[in-house]
């Protein structure tokens, strides 16, 4: 792919919109691609996504199509944009010589990998770009940094020249698994973080979460065959402080929500956005169970947001487990 040709950005929410914004900044023009028609054409006309990221105009720089075909046609790689639940149905229709740069922070429906999924349906070219990045802050040109990792160098390499910019530093990684799985984790703890802010038990209570949440990302991380350092990095810690803690986040807002008692806790979707950490704790919690891993904040948020569980009793659950040496696990 030349400097100037299109990278296609496949899926128009608002971190979707916000990559397309992103590419233009760093000087390459990007096609932002819209499953629905009509809503392609709003936004083609509008210039301003107004259901998912309002306030950020798009630039000249980015085109809007409904037309999966023409939005790929010559591409090297694309970015994947849409939430973890529809990238299945996405990639059986992308041809299998480009390049996947995955966005979505969840699983397979199989609670594998979606870098595995890509690679078991035939794509050779497989990347990950994860880290702490609300769209809202990117859409707006904060200041931020990223991770793309890749086993695949001149990919991550390719997609680190394509979007690094004077507000988006983009670092490389060869941790996939690490880099992909910080950011499944990290939104569930970051319910659990707002489970803590709607029962309003106060600062000590979440800088525990967070910090436990933390160690729990990492057993995780490193079974699954990731670097212990990546856990302290940008798709890491690094977003799990942005997730657990933001004004912006859906996961946060979410774990809030159910706490008091507002939230309709069987939609995996709040207003319309994808709130990854719902489907991913059942997803998590199940694999644990077959495993025998212990990861009691993913079973707390599972069985609660499956409704088993009062917020009350998952935090009990959390309070009243065996005392143990902090780095016993
Ligand atoms: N919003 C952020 O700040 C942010 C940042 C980094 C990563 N992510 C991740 O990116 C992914 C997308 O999140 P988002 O915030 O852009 O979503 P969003 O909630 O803003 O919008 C979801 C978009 O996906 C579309 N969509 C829903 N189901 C679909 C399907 N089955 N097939 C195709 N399109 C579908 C919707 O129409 C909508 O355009 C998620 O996995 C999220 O965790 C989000
Ligand atoms: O709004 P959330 O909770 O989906 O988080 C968005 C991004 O993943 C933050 O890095």
């Amino acid at each position: 792919m030349g400097l100037s040709s299109p990278v296609p950005v496949l899926g128009a929410g608002g971190w979707g919109t916000a990559l397309a914004v992103a590419l233009t900044r760093a000087g390459h023009p990007a096609t932002l691609w819209a499953r629905r028609p009509d809503f392609a054409a709003r936004l083609a006309e509008v210039r301003e996504n107004r259901e998912y990221l309002p306030g950020v105009t798009l630039p000249p720089g980015v085109a809007v199509t409904s037309d999966l075909a023409r939005a790929v046609a010559g591409a090297e790689f694309a970015l994947v944009v849409v939430p973890s639940v529809g990238v299945p149905d996405l990639l059986a229709e992308l041809p299998r010589e480009l390049g996947l740069v995955l966005c979505a922070k969840g699983l397979a429906p199989d609670g594998g990998r979606l870098t595995d999924l890509a690679r078991g349906l035939g794509f050779t070219r497989v990347a990950i770009l994860s880290g702490p990045n609300h769209a809202e802050e990117v859409g707006r040109g904060l200041p931020a940094a990223t991770v793309v990792a890749s086993t695949d160098a001149g990919l991550a390499d390719a997609v680190q020249a394509a979007l690094v910019s004077p507000t988006l530093r983009v670092y490389t990684s060869r941790d996939e698994v690490g880099v992909e799985l910080g950011g499944v984790l990290k939104n569930v703890i970051a319910l659990a973080a707002g489970l803590v802010d709607g029962l309003n038990l106060g600062d000590n209570a979440k800088a525990a979460i967070i910090t436990r949440g933390l160690r729990e990302m990492g057993r995780y991380l490193v079974s699954q065959g990731a670097h212990e350092d990546t856990v302290y990095g940008l798709s890491g810690l690094g977003d799990l402080v942005a997730t657990a803690t933001s004004r912006h986040s859906r996961n946060r807002a979410a774990g809030e929500a159910i706490a008091r008692g507002d939230h309709p806790i069987h939609r995996p979707q709040q207003g319309g956005k994808v709130v990854e950490g719902l489907r991913t704790a059942g997803l998590l919690d199940t694999w644990a169970s077959a495993h025998g891993q212990d990861l009691p904040i993913v079973r707390a948020v599972a069985l609660v947001a499956s409704g088993e569980w009062t917020p009350d009793q998952g935090i009990a659950s959390l309070m009243g487990r065996d005392a143990r040496a902090e780095l016993d696990g």
